[in-house]
């Protein structure tokens, strides 16, 4: 997306159609507002002036009602302009920042507070629904039928004509002055809801840890603070919007009342009108100032949403490309589904220029080999580990994946190849067949989820629950272990069937049985996979065929078990207490 084009911009373009068809309506509805005043001035002095009888008028007045029925029904239609507009424009807008967020770089995605994210893509992106909803229709109105009005209203009688003139720009004026204010004070309101929103979202789920550290008053007073703050702003909004309405209608009635007086001087005391064209004009200025106060409205609710959108904006450049490869540049070559030969040629990767800085390579891994990354706490094993999977792209140096660099092969074949097991793995709000398939990518039957859920160990456990895999399990749902989290992101991988697994191996001691069930279905699916395992237990390092041993963000050392046992004194080291203590 092109960031130096505003986002309101970037849509507006794309939806040229319906605003020629917003102008041309607005064009139509003015025709019908001049015929409507033309047809009700000239029905009100045959009837009253000219005393003619009713049924001599019945042609005028179906004429005026359908008159009126077009107008209605013209106002029907530009709402519905602006309406799916609005609907349009807010499914881009959400797309955009979805696109952002999966395509980003992992760093980039994880700044910032989640709660702040959702609001952003929720709440500011609707309230940017009124922009094109009612602002665009009005202002589309405001530019045609005044002019028209005021062109026949000088028409009909110029003095009229100069008041108007003169009054009239008081309004878009005031609109400005205001306007401008409501834009700051709205993009104040969003960053003071997503902060009300990141602070309560942080708050719900780290409730365990807030009342066990005394801190759930602190937390809640944070909250309410947060939350005064947001209501402070939305206030402040509404102060600004009742100061415009008042002030919008105080010089609407000034108008119209100097409008009326020189009409009723012109009409009773010169004499010098007919009624037929007095009553005329003074049908049309309400609605000339009418259109100009509505747009005022308007005006105001398009500066919030300006406000809005600008806080999408800044999420969308907050996010940012990432080291994500420009589009166009990524290839589209497939990968087989076979074990990978991966190679890091001199990487080398920062999270931020300041931060934690990492280097390894070269270093070279055969397809099928078993791989086992160790190493201190903190010194990079699972950010190498993310360097192998392409979640993280190095600043300089290569992943290399069957001879060509990762960044060339197409990330979608890249990412049917690869499973992930985290230490803690993510489970979705379903049940828990729907979290065991969303990891074959494609429709699943239900023996498939059930194979894969007994080849992963859950069988017992899903046994035992009475709505067996249909139970509900994430949030809202039941709760699961560390060690059935891990068995149930195990699952999803027996239904992929990756080349590639990475896993990281759980620090906290799983009881005997959990292990034994997680380790021999972790052996019968590396059985045709190149595997990398951030490893803590010396069975899993044992068995690796080669280790990659990380020491402060430097790959110290690789290769076989043994020989690293004897030419790396560091190694040894750590080997010793991981046997004392028998795990690391
Ligand atoms: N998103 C991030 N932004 C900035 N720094 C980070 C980020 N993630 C990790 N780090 C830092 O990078 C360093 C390495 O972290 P990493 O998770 O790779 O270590 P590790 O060896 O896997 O540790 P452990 O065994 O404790 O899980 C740490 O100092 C950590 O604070």
């Amino acid at each position: 997306m092109d960031n130096k084009k505003s986002l309101i911009a970037e849509q507006m373009s794309g939806q040229r159609k319906r605003l020629v068809l917003l102008t041309l309506l607005s064009l139509m509805l003015g025709i019908a507002i001049v015929s409507q005043a033309g047809l009700l001035a000239e029905a009100v002095q045959r009837v009253f002036v000219e005393k003619a009888s009713l049924s001599s008028v019945a042609l005028l007045l179906a004429l005026l009602l359908s008159v009126m029925a077009i107008r209605t029904l013209l106002l029907y239609a530009n709402g519905r302009v602006g309406l799916s507009m609005a609907a349009e424009a807010k499914a881009n807008m959400r797309s955009a920042v979805l696109q952002k967020l999966t395509h980003a770089s992992m760093p980039s995605t994880l700044r910032g507070q989640t709660g702040g994210k959702v609001s952003v893509a929720l709440d500011a992106v609707d309230e940017a629904d009124s922009y094109f909803s009612h602002y665009m229709p009005r202002m589309a109105e405001a530019a045609i039928i005044p002019v028209l009005i005021l062109v026949f209203t000088f028409i009909l009688h110029a003095n009229t004509g100069f008041i108007l003139l003169f009054t009239a720009p008081f309004i878009p004026l005031f609109m400005i002055l205001v306007g401008l204010q409501t834009k700051n004070k709205s993009e104040e309101k969003y960053a003071q809801l997503a902060e009300f929103s990141g602070t309560f979202l942080d708050s719900l789920q780290g409730l365990v840890t807030l009342k066990i550290f005394g801190q759930s008053r602190r937390q809640q007073q944070q909250i309410e603070r947060s939350s005064l703050g947001y209501r402070d702003a939305t206030m402040d909004i509404l102060k600004v919007a009742f100061t415009n309405t008042f002030m919008l209608e105080s010089i609407v009635m000034l108008s119209i009342g100097i409008v009326a007086l020189e009409l009723a001087i012109q009409l009773l005391v010169f004499k010098s009108m007919p009624f037929h064209t007095a009553f005329l004009v003074l049908l049309l200025v309400p609605e000339f100032f009418n259109l100009l106060k509505n747009t005022g409205t308007a005006f105001h609710s398009g500066r919030t949403s300006m406000g809005a959108v600008r806080k999408v904006e800044q999420m969308l450049a907050e996010i940012g490309g990432g080291t994500q490869p420009e589009e166009g540049q990524q290839s589209s070559a497939k990968l087989l589904r076979m074990p990978p030969s991966i190679a890091l040629d001199d990487v080398h990767f920062h999270y931020a220029p300041d931060s934690f800085e990492l280097k390894a390579g070269p270093v070279s891994i055969g397809p099928g080999e078993h791989i086992a990354i160790v190493g201190k706490s903190g010194s990079g094993k699972t950010t190498l580990l993310h360097l192998f999977a392409g979640l993280l792209k190095p600043v300089s140096g290569t992943v290399m994946v069957n001879g060509s660099p990762l960044t060339e092969w197409e990330e979608d074949s890249w990412f049917e190849q690869v499973s992930y097991i985290t230490q803690h793995p993510y489970i979705f709000a379903g049940t828990f067949a729907d979290n065991i398939a969303i990891g074959a990518g494609r429709t699943v039957s239900r023996d498939e989820i059930k194979q894969a859920a007994e080849e992963a160990g859950l069988s017992t456990l899903v046994a035992g629950l009475e709505q067996g895999l249909d139970t509900y399990v994430g949030e809202g749902g039941r709760g699961l272990s560390g060690g059935e989290k891990q068995r149930l992101a195990l699952a999803r991988a027996f239904l992929k069937r990756p080349a590639l697994i990475l896993f990281d191996e759980p620090t906290v001691g799983l009881d005997l049985q959990t292990e034994q069930i997680l380790q021999s279905s972790i052996t019968a699916l590396a059985r045709n996979a190149t595997m990398i395992t951030v490893a803590h237990r010396l069975y899993t390092i044992r068995q690796a065929d080669h280790i990659l041993f990380m020491d402060h963000g430097v790959l110290a050392a690789a290769g076989p078990h043994e020989e690293l046992l004897e030419h790396v004194s560091q190694y040894a080291e750590m080997v010793d207490i991981q046997r004392k203590g028998g795990s690391a």
